[in-house]
């Protein structure tokens, strides 16, 4: 059955960057402006667009990182505006985010085991010994070993870290991934074995996707459908075959001619229906 996991209707959002000192002028940045969509469940949705065109402020706000400036979301059962207490813990666990580079969200003082474990433990869930059960098999099932668990984020190749990322994401059964360019930084077969991976645990969950990416070779093959920002704003949106097939706008034109030609890697990656 087809239901919208995510409504976001008019949403925009402004930095304030600075204050002149002599007659208190403001700079406002205006990341994101009047965007509107709608996000099906168990589906995947790309968000591409230039750097700076808004994609990722688009997501913190959508995932409650950042406060929309203006209009509303509502993500998997939750008024993100209207957050607080319980119901925030309730979206922390159902919605994550994995960044580009896990390194940074990884504690490196933190065996990845315990790193695994921490969502389970701030949200109280399973006793003791489930959590310790369950995180094993979280490294088993992304591709890594019990053994694994005792090491430190260092100890691991850039591919691995991003498996234990989704691993920890996974911990808490969420429902929705923000995926902020989660393989933009990997070598394009490792890129193509966690894409995999993503692909296999989203039909296991029937998790959803929005998949913050620059690399439109990637969006093809891994994305239902392909929103286009520019300036802040959504100027196009549609199936992934039609964006590409059939671009409206002249900018998605252009973003897709920026493509590097397809290489024998990219056949790999699982065909979407
Ligand atoms: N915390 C912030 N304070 C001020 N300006 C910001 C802040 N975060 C983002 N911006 C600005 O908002 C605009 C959109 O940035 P955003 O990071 O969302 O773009 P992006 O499309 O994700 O870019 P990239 O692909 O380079 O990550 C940019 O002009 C950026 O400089």
């Amino acid at each position: 059955m087809i239901e919208p996991i995510l409504e976001v209707k008019g949403v925009s959002k402004d930095f304030v960057t600075r204050r002149s000192l002599l007659g208190g002028v403001r700079d406002v940045v205006h990341a994101v402006r009047d965007v509107s969509l709608t996000v099906q469940a168990g589906t995947t949705v790309a968000v591409v667009g230039e750097s700076g065109s808004g994609k990722s402020t688009l997501g913190r706000c959508i995932t409650a990182l950042d406060a929309a400036t203006s209009g509303t979301i509502h993500l998997a059962g939750h008024d993100v505006s209207r957050l607080s207490g319980s119901s925030l813990m309730a979206f922390r666990r159902t919605v994550q985010t994995i960044f580009q580079d896990p390194y940074s969200s990884l504690n490196p003082r933190r065996r990845v085991g315990d790193a695994i474990m921490d969502g389970m433990n701030i949200h109280r869930l399973y006793t003791p010994a489930e959590r310790h059960e369950r995180m094993i098999s979280l490294l088993e099932r992304v591709g890594l070993n019990a053994d694994h668990a005792r090491r430190y984020p260092h100890q691991f190749s850039g591919g691995q870290r991003q498996r234990i990322s989704i691993a920890r994401a996974l911990a808490l059964t969420p429902s929705f991934i923000v995926a902020d360019e989660a393989v933009s930084a990997l070598d394009v077969s490792i890129k193509a074995q966690v894409l995999d991976l993503m692909a296999d645990i989203q039909a296991e969950h029937r998790l959803t996707y929005l998949f913050i990416s620059h690399d439109l070779g990637v969006v093809r093959h891994f994305a239902d459908r392909v929103l286009i920002m520019s300036g802040g704003r959504l100027i196009e949106e549609g199936p992934t075959d039609q964006i590409f097939e059939h671009p409206r706008e002249e900018y998605t034109q252009r973003l897709i001619d920026a493509v590097p030609r397809p290489n024998p890697d990219r056949r790999r990656f699982r065909a979407r229906g």
